[in-house]
């Protein structure tokens, strides 16, 4: 396969996503804590309405709103005070015309009652008498039973991933397991003789193993499980012997470097030698990230990376996070959140091939400014700047200073 017939990046996803059509991780029941950015595996439906019963939501008075019609300060409205609602039990009233039950903030609203009116618009010239001195709206100052969520409705959606929102309705429903996917398990392969382990003293013409750690840590805030398999030498035996240990216990495995042309490749042998259907491209029209490949080893999707690290990023970002949401069986595909930029500078891109450009976030006015942090794909010190990425699509030639674009952001700012 000659890796110089690229792949556009469209075309490249969707073959992707045609390999991995039914292919999606077991799934597990976890404690409601623990399901917080999982997958759910099923529909989650409210047993019961939420609130269980009217509440209201000041400290006052709980009334008739129409006996408070027309209330004001110089005609205030009269009631008649008959009781209490206590915090966490029943109101055991119910409210005649005309009558009104002292309440605290979450108590239940009594039956009779549709509406509550805030402690500082009464006045109570003694324990038994309240003066309203301005009208309630029906349903004012309280949350009817089921406002909140009605009985049956869906909380969750099978293949959304789970917010802590979700988990506080959850909670209020009294679920205490959520059926899940299980996390997708990634093993990362890095290859190349000149790497060595961070734990490791570098001698000249070593340098550190950038990839396992930075790929690692973008998957797993992606929610992976990630098994670092430390760094392979190039050499075909050692090779297919930790690549066929990956696949074995993996959903998903990424190898790093020797991706590219060159006496030292053995990714693509490795992985056709391995198992049906093998590469399935090799090399995609994206820069950068040219030499990247991507096969199956029977159910298995195996993605060669880009060795130098600000590439093999991009493709993480780009390529592979679209293949662990079908993986991880996600069922809506978000869009990344995007802001509004004016760019900052003129950014030339070649027709025909994705380009990818770090970027550099500036506050301007109510909007900001994008500055392209540009430098070669072998620099990982670049990337610490970066606020997001912008994309310039294979069929424009370029973006000139000052044009508004929309910057896919990579970091939230907290
Ligand atoms: N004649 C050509 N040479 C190259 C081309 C090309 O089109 N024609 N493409 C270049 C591009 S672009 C890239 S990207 C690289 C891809 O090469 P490989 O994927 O085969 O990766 P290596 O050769 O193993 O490494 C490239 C570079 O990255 C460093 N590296 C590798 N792994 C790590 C790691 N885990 N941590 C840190 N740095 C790593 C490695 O030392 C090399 O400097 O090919 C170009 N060549
Ligand atoms: O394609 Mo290379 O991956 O540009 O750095």
């Amino acid at each position: 396969m000659d890796f110089f017939q690229c792949l556009p990046l469209d075309k490249a996803r969707d073959r992707i996503a045609g390999s991995l059509a039914g292919v999606t991780v077991a799934p597990e029941t976890v404690l409601l804590i623990d399901a917080l950015g999982r997958v759910a595996a099923q529909d989650l439906r409210s047993p019961e309405d939420l609130p269980p019963f009217s509440r209201s939501t000041v400290d006052g008075f709980a009334v008739r709103s129409a006996d408070t019609f027309g209330a004001s300060e110089t005609a205030p409205a009269f009631f008649v005070v008959i009781g209490e609602v206590f915090m966490g039990q029943a109101a055991p009233m119910e409210l005649a015309p005309g009558q009104a039950v002292a309440i605290p903030t979450g108590g239940m609203v009594p039956a009779g009652a549709d509406a509550v009116i805030m402690l500082e618009y009464t006045e109570q010239p003694d324990r038994q008498t309240l003066l309203a001195l301005k009208p309630v709206a029906p349903g004012e100052n309280m949350v009817a039973k089921g406002e909140d969520v009605s009985a049956g409705r869906r909380m969750v959606k099978q293949g959304q991933k789970i917010t802590p929102g979700h988990i506080g309705v959850l909670a209020a429903c009294g679920i205490t397991e959520v059926l899940v996917r299980q996390r997708v398990k990634v093993a990362l392969i890095s290859t190349g003789d000149e790497l060595v382990d961070i734990h490791e003293t570098v001698q000249m013409g070593q340098i550190r193993d950038v990839n396992s750690y930075a790929l690692g840590a973008m998957l797993k805030e992606a929610g992976c499980q990630v098994t670092l398999m430390g760094i392979v030498r190039d050499c075909g035996a050692d090779f297919i012997e930790a690549l066929q240990k990956a696949t074995k216990d993996h959903h998903l495995v990424i190898i790093s470097g020797g991706s590219s042309v060159g006496a030292r490749d053995y990714t693509v042998e490795a992985i056709n030698a391995l198992g049906d259907p093998g590469v399935l491209f090799h090399g995609i029209a994206v820069k950068p990230g040219k030499p990247t490949i991507f096969g199956m080893i029977h159910q298995v999707p195996i993605f060669g990376l880009p060795g130098h690290p600000v590439a093999a990023m991009v493709v993480s970002e780009q390529v592979v996070k679209p293949a662990l949401r079908l993986l991880s069986g996600q069922s809506e595909y978000t869009e990344p959140y995007r802001v509004s930029a004016s760019l900052g500078r003129n950014l030339a891109s070649t027709p025909g091939r994705d380009d990818f450009f770090w970027i550099r976030l500036h506050p301007q006015g109510e909007s900001y400014r994008a500055e392209p942090i540009l430098g070669k794909s072998g620099l990982i010190g670049l990337i610490t700047e970066a606020d997001g990425m912008l994309h310039i699509p294979a069929d424009q030639s370029g973006l000139y200073d000052g044009e508004q674009v929309k910057i896919m952001l990579t970091r939230s700012r907290e």
